[in-house]
C-alpha cells in the first residue's frame, strides 16, 4: 500500500554557505512537499538555489534551519552515517553528465551500484530491461549515445528500488528526441512505480511534462 506521508517535506528550509561577510545564502525559508508518484520539476535561474535545494532534499547537505523528512524520517537528528545509509535504502540519483565508470559495461555499472548497496547483481539485467537498454548491456559508455548514457544511469539510480530519484538537469546535454524519451522514461518511473521524482531543469519540453512545476528565484519558491 502506498504510504500516506509525502515522500519529501521541507519545511522552513534556510541554507547559507560559509558564515559572515562571504555568507551566501541560497535558500530562504523553502516549503516543498512530495507525494509518492508525483514527478516535480524544479525551475529557476542560474544561482537561483535548484542544485542547493536537491540536495538538501536528498539528505547531501543539512539545512542551517528548517527540517527535511523523507517517508516521514525527519532527517536532521540523523548522524553522518544514519543520513548515508537512509540515502542508500531510499534515494536515487542522476546527474547531468550521467558519471558512468568508463572502463566498465552499462550492465557491470549498474552491478556495481548493486554491490555496494548490498544486492545481489543478477538485478541488473531487469534494471537495464526496465530502461529499454538490454540490449546494449555489453556496450561501454564511450560505444553508448548519450541518451543511451542516461539510461544506464537511471538502471543505476533504480538498483535498490529507492523510493525516491532526484535528478539534476539530467537532460541538459540531450537533444529532444532523446531527452525525451529520458523525461517519458522518468515519469513512467514516477506514475507507474510510484516514486517520487525531482528534477532540476531548464528545458521547457520537460517541464510540460512534469506533474508539478517550482520556480525558485533568489533560494525562494515562486508562489
Ligand atoms: N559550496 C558552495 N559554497 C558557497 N556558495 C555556494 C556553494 N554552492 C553554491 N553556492 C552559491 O549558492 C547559490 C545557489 O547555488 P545553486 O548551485 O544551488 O544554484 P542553481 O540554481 O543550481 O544554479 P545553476 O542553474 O547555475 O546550476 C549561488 O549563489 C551559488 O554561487
Amino acid at each position: 500500500m502506498m504510504s500516506m506521508k509525502p515522500a519529501i517535506q521541507a519545511e522552513e528550509v534556510s541554507l547559507i554557505y560559509g558564515q559572515g561577510a562571504t555568507a551566501v545564502h541560497a535558500l530562504d525559508r523553502v516549503d516543498l512537499s512530495l507525494a509518492s508518484g508525483e514527478m516535480l520539476a524544479l525551475m529557476g535561474p542560474s544561482g537561483s538555489g535548484k542544485t542547493s535545494l536537491l540536495m538538501v532534499l536528498g539528505g547531501l547537505l543539512r539545512p542551517t534551519l528548517g527540517r527535511v523528512q523523507v517517508q516521514g524520517i525527519a532527517l536532521d537528528p540523523l548522524s553522518e552515517t544514519e543520513r548515508a545509509r537512509l540515502r542508500l535504502s531510499h534515494m536515487g540519483f542522476v546527474f547531468q553528465h550521467y558519471n558512468l565508470f568508463p572502463a566498465l559495461t552499462a550492465l557491470e555499472n549498474v552491478q556495481l551500484a548493486l554491490e555496494l548497496k548490498g544486492y545481489p547483481l543478477d538485478g541488473a539485467d531487469t534494471l537495464l530491461a526496465e530502461v529499454g537498454l538490454a540490449p546494449r548491456r555489453h556496450g561501454y559508455p564511450r560505444q553508448l549515445s548519450g541518451g543511451e548514457k542516461q539510461r544506464v544511469a537511471i538502471a543505476r539510480a533504480l538498483a535498490g528500488d529507492p523510493s525516491i530519484l532526484l535528478a539534476d538537469e539530467p537532460t541538459a546535454a540531450l537533444d529532444t528526441e532523446h531527452g525525451m524519451a529520458v523525461v517519458e522514461l522518468l515519469r513512467r518511473i514516477a506514475r507507474e512505480e510510484g516514486r517520487a521524482v525531482v528534477m532540476v531543469t531548464h528545458d521547457p519540453r520537460v517541464t510540460r511534462m512534469a506533474d508539478r512545476v517550482v520556480s525558485i528565484a533568489d533560494g525562494r519558491i515562486l508562489q
